[in-house]
């Protein structure tokens, strides 16, 4: 989407970038000339993808490189490191986009407290260390810079079977807010992504599991009948992390396929056929034919 080169000179940290969605805004983000440190727990992806990226048969010449870091977003020293590594290979870091996660369904009430903890302390705790750590850095060295985070759309709705994850993603959803206030005179920006379903292994082994998975088929509701694409994502991503959204700040941008609109109150006709829509129609008149004859 963004024109080439749109992204050179920018050092962009992507935590989770070894695998799904943050390998593909990886992908994308070198293509357009960034430099990308990945992190996240296991050192051998994230090499292997590293190594995957770096040489693609399309890699443009003036493409960006990949710098990979094992990092537990829980844990602050690992992510000092990570910023001080970056900053060390890259001269300086211009965006965070805080993608690593954990999640999985199960009815709340059978998940014991460290269940809930790890869901939480990964998804929340590490994009507020990560945040922090970054933004101090930014804050005390004068650099403008963007944080975008990937939330999901039941951040805002709220979603049953995935408690722990809603309650830390509507948590990272309200620092957003609240940090694009308190740091927009720094120039730096905080928006976020909610993706619908985006096939990806980490999600789908643990989100819609065999042998559940054609039932639980996320096709069926959404209005467009189909999942997300992966260019899709990154595209609205390298957007939301360029200079081109420079006025944008504090906003969650939902990209689902209207998957949200759900819950509009009458969505369900869709299950209604032509024959009964003829018959529903003739008694709709009549009642409007009475409610006159009444009137007269
Ligand atoms: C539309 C799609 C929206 C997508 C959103 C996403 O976020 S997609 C992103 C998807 N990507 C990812 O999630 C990628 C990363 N995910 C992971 O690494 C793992 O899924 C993790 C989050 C469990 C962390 O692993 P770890 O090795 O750090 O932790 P651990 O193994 O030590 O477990 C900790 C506790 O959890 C318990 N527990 C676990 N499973 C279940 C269960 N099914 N039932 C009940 N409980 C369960 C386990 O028993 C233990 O508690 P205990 O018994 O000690 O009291
Ligand atoms: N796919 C989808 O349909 C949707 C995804 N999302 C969000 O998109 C993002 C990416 O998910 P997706 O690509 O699908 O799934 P993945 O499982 O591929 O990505 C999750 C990443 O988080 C990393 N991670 C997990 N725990 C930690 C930790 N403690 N410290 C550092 N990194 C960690 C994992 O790497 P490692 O194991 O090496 O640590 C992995 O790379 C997540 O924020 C997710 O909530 C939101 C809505 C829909």
């Amino acid at each position: 989407m963004l024109r080439d080169g749109a992204m050179r000179g920018k050092t962009i940290i992507v935590t989770g970038g070894g695998t799904g969605l943050g390998k593909s805004i990886t992908r994308y983000l070198l293509q357009l000339g960034a430099n990308v440190t990945i992190c996240s727990r296991r050192q051998a992806v994230l090499d292997e993808t590293a190594r995957e990226l770096m040489s693609e048969p399309d890699r443009p010449a003036d493409a960006g490189e990949v710098l990979a870091i094992q990092c537990d977003v829980r844990n602050p020293a690992e992510i000092e490191q990570v910023i001080s590594q970056t900053i060390e290979k890259f001269g300086k870091i211009d965006g965070l986009l805080n993608n690593s996660a954990g999640n999985f369904i199960s009815p709340t009430e059978r998940l014991s407290y460290k269940a809930f903890d790890t869901i939480v302390d990964i998804v929340l705790r590490g994009t507020y260390y990560f945040t922090l750590a970054v933004g101090k850095y930014w804050i005390e060295n004068s650099i403008p810079g963007v944080v975008l985070n990937i939330s999901t759309t039941y951040a805002s709705t709220g979603s049953g079977y995935v408690v722990p994850s809603a309650v830390a993603k509507g948590g990272a959803l309200i620092m957003t807010k609240s940090l694009a206030a308190e740091w927009g005179k720094y120039g730096i920006r905080l928006n976020a992504i909610a993706p619908g379903p985006f096939p990806t292994k980490g999600a789908w082994d643990r989100l819609f599991p065999e042998p559940l998975a054609s039932v639980m088929d996320p096709t069926k509701r959404i209005p467009l009948k189909r999942v997300g694409e992966h260019g899709e994502l990154a595209n609205l991503a390298a957007y939301l992390l360029s200079d081109y959204s420079g006025f944008i700040t504090g906003e969650t941008v939902t990209i689902d396929g209207g998957e949200v609109l759900a819950a509009g109150e009458f969505n369900h006709l869709e299950q209604v056929s032509s024959e009964q829509w003829d018959m529903i129609e003739q008694s709709i008149k009549q009642a409007n034919r009475a409610s006159k004859k009444e009137g007269q």
